[in-house]
């Protein structure tokens, strides 16, 4: 079995490779996407996180909920319980790097919202497999986070992060819908 470490090594030589324009595209189609399902519509607070290059990009997401009037919170990561908490952001200014060059809320200028309140989390990975498996960075962040987390989960993903299947261990937990720039699947 392909270990997760060398996984995520090709998952991320890969997406580097995509050139800016197919980048921007795609992005944008896979946005235009999940604007259109029930589970967006229905949202009124949406967890999501601050896109890094090569991951999908989130940003226009991020202001097309605000322009809709929706609640945006993103993760904060506590490094020594390997747990994260989300906290309300209403502008980009409410962001800082501390922690493994990811943009992370300003504890001290934001709220924390508990999950019970998300109705929507965007899920991020490196690669995903039909059925809604993920590899992420390898911090467990997620996999965490969603083993008591009851509402709705998407994940966003370029096609090449669509593979055939991934090593699975018992904490891993499918999310409920992937959406592609060619696709939208639905898991269950
Ligand atoms: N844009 C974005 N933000 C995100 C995620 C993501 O995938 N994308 N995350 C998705 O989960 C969380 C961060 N996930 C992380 C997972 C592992 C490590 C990590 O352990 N990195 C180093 C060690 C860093 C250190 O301990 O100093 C390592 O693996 O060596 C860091 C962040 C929350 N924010
Ligand atoms: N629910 C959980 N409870 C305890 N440990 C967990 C849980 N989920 C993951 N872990 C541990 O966290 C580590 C990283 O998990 P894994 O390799 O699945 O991360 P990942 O899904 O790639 O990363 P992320 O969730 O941050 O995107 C592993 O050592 C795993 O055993």
């Amino acid at each position: 079995m392909t270990s997760k470490r060398f996984l995520r090594t090709i998952l991320q030589q890969d997406l580097q490779k995509k050139p800016q324009q197919q980048y921007e595209n795609q992005s944008t189609q896979i946005a235009t996407r999940l604007f259109k399902t029930e589970e967006w519509r229905d949202a009124t607070t949406i967890a999501i996180t601050i896109s890094r290059t090569p991951e999908v990009d989130t940003y226009p997401i991020i202001r097309e909920a605000w322009e809709a009037g929706k609640t945006i919170v993103v993760p904060k990561c506590h490094k020594e319980t390997r747990t994260m908490t989300f906290h309300r952001i209403q502008s980009f200014e409410q962001l800082e790097t501390v922690f493994f060059g990811l943009l992370e809320p300003i504890v001290s200028q934001t709220v924390e919202v508990h999950k019970s309140k998300i109705d929507l989390v965007i899920v991020p990975g490196l690669g995903y497999t039909s059925k809604g498996y993920r590899i992420g960075f390898g911090g467990g962040y997620y996999d965490r986070f969603l083993s008591d987390y009851e509402g709705n989960t998407i994940s966003l993903a370029f096609p090449e992060q669509i593979i055939p299947s991934l090593p699975l261990e018992p904490h891993d937990i499918p999310v409920k819908k992937l959406i592609t720039s060619e696709e939208v699947i639905g898991i269950d």
